[in-house]
């Protein structure tokens, strides 16, 4: 499913209506017809099935603001909704699905935003259409019109769209809080109104619908928050523009859930196995992840690399950890990995210079951890050669680094040395991701030619790598993560709620699955394992991440229905135990 910018449907519509000829007054028809279905769904849903319609002797029209209180009654007894239109095509829409409604048989008023004159286009000839209908338009175009939000079941939000720029004026913005304040329930049009399309920013007014109605295509700012969650459940409904156009178009971005994710990713996220198959088909990959304070991580990462379907799992970690890994499940297989007394040996002269000048991290490692900054005597990761590390990866099919590893002195050298010594795929999470961040030349880190990195980051890591605050990238996700794989050609998992997988070359996975549940230490572990077994059964990197993304959120969602606690007592264990 794709998902577009307003700039992208723009394009989209005028192709559709100048090359291939549905006008548009087609289009606004179907989009109107969609929104009416969508609100006599939520009004059959509301009044116990019977879709909200008013009694055969009805007319459906809503008896207006003028109207005495006792016509009122006895009309609103069933369902009457106000639709909300703005002066553009989204206001178009609104009165295209008035006029659907009073044709289902509901009562419904308009309050138009503007004066009626400065309708144009198509939106004013559905303004006309719908006024000989006798649809009942009322004037909100000067603030504080009263309107009597009591007298209403519903409300239809057509007041802004994909052309809205910058925050709702007046009165736009008075309609939007009076209608959210009313506690009716909105169906929005297209996108709720006070919402960044682009970036799912909402600005101070802003529409909380319980469903949206996305037209033709999702917009970004449909599945990314806090718009995701202002625009309630969304639908996409079919208005005439072809998929394919969007296809042909190039539109980067797709949406990846139950229903999509074999289409977007162009592969069966069931993974069925070809019956002549053995275990040296599914990839035998590495796990240098835990250290003493977090051997935990190493555990949930290397247990969901063998849920993922790896042939192999070995698990990567100081020979004087091993001990720690006793209890690791009996598939796993270990690799010890030497301490040296002299770790400077094992960075380049250039490395050893540089890790003179003492750490910049915010990250230290739990005093009791033998990899700690403050330990005299070097053990633990500090104390493993990163060529080490990276030779043993040269037999294996994947890697993955970061998860638990602890922080020490020099780290981001020993990271550079892994970086670029390791020639199989390489994720690229939680620790790992802290010490590249401190990298003054992260740019310059030369990967060997042609292999696929994953990096991993959740909005406090990427806030990090980027030097700029949290909140900034939550603004534009998908413009950061964009932006981020490109300029280092690695594919960038930004996870959180709707996490989002760019590729270098562009191309954009926004992962549906998932819940508040998987808010919980060790669930990044997890979703590391499962990406790194994915990457070393042979997938391409971006679909690896991506599929993983969402396997991860649709297994975190099978264990929160699973969980008596609910959500809130979801532990990443649980997660793996549901791959
Ligand atoms: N053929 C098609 O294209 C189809 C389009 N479709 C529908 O059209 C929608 C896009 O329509 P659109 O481009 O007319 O823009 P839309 O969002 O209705 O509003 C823009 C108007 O509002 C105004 N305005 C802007 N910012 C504002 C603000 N902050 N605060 C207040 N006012 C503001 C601005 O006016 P002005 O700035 O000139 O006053 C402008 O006139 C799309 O989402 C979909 O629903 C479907 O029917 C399918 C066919
Ligand atoms: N509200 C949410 N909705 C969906 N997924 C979430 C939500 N919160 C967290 N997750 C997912 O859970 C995982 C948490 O990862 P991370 O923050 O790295 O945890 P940790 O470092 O403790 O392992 C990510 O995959 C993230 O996308
Ligand atoms: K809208």
């Amino acid at each position: 499913m794709f998902v577009v910018t307003s700039e992208e449907m723009r394009r989209l519509d005028r192709l559709t209506i100048e090359d291939i000829g549905i006008p548009a007054m087609v289009l606004m028809e179907n989009a109107g017809r969609a929104i009416a279905q969508e609100v006599l769904r939520v009004a059959a849903v509301r009044g116990g099935g019977d879709g909200g319609l008013v009694s055969a002797e009805s007319d459906g029209r809503s008896q207006g603001v003028e109207h005495s209180s006792n016509a009122v009654d006895s009309a609103h007894r069933r369902e009457c909704w106000l639709v909300l239109a703005g002066k553009g095509n989204n206001g178009g829409d609104g009165f295209a699905a008035a006029r659907h409604l009073m044709e289902a048989g509901l009562a419904v008023d308009v309050a138009l935003a503007v004066p009626a004159a400065e309708l144009e286009g198509v939106a004013a000839a559905q303004a006309a259409i719908a006024a000989r209908f006798g649809v009942p338009c009322l004037d909100a175009s000067a603030s504080g019109v009263p309107l009597r939000w009591e007298r209403y079941s519903g409300i239809v939000d057509a007041l802004l769209g994909t052309g809205a720029a910058g925050p709702p004026r007046e009165p736009y913005a008075a309609l939007i809080r009076a209608a959210n304040a009313s506690g009716l329930p909105i169906v929005a049009a297209d996108i709720p109104s006070g919402m960044d399309a682009d970036t799912g920013a909402v600005h101070a007014a802003c529409i909380r619908a319980i469903s949206t109605v996305a037209l033709a295509f999702l917009k970004r700012g449909l599945v990314q928050h806090p718009g995701a969650e202002y625009a309630g459940q969304v639908t996409v409904a079919p208005i005439g523009i072809p998929t394919s156009l969007a296809r042909g178009e190039n539109v980067p971005v797709r949406y990846v859930n139950a229903q999509t994710a074999a289409a977007a990713l162009g592969i069966d996220p069931h993974r069925s196995r070809a019956a002549d198959t053995h275990k040296g088909t599914y990839g035998h990959v590495l796990v240098a992840a835990g250290s003493a304070s977090m051997i935990g991580a190493g555990l949930l990462s290397a247990g969901a690399a063998l849920r993922g379907g790896s042939g192999l799992v070995s698990w990567a970690l100081p020979a004087s950890l091993s001990p720690l890994a006793v209890n690791r499940p009996p598939e796993l297989m270990l690799a010890p990995l030497a301490e040296s007394p002299l770790p400077s040996h094992h960075l380049t002269p250039d490395q050893a210079a540089a890790a003179t000048s003492p750490p910049r991290s915010r990250f230290t490692a739990a005093a009791d951890s033998p990899d700690s900054r403050s330990s005299a005597v070097p053990a633990g990761w500090a104390a493993v050669p990163p060529q080490a590390l990276a030779g043993l990866a040269a037999s294996r099919s994947a890697m993955l680094i970061g998860p638990g590893l602890g922080r020490w002195a020099c780290d981001t050298a020993w990271l550079r040395r892994v970086w670029e010594e390791t020639r199989c795929p390489l994720v690229v999470d939680a620790d790992a991701l802290n010490m590249a961040a401190e990298a003054t030349d992260f740019s310059a880190w030369k990967a060997p030619e042609g292999r696929p990195t994953i990096l991993t980051p959740h909005p406090g890591e990427m806030s990090r790598l980027l030097g700029i605050p949290t909140a900034q990238i939550q603004q534009d996700r998908i413009g950061t993560a964009i932006r981020y794989a490109k300029e280092h050609g690695v594919v960038l998992v930004l996870k959180g709620a709707c996490t989002v997988t760019a590729l270098p070359d562009g191309r954009v996975y926004i992962n549906g699955t998932g819940n508040p549940g998987m808010a919980t230490g060790g669930a990044g572990d997890v979703l590391a394992g499962l990406i790194v077994s994915l990457l070393g059964q042979g997938l391409p990197a971006g679909e690896a991440a991506a599929l993983g993304v969402y396997l991860h959120g649709a297994a975190g969602d099978r264990a929160a229905q699973l969980r008596p606690g609910g959500p809130a007592s979801l532990l990443a264990g649980d997660i793996i135990a549901q791959l």
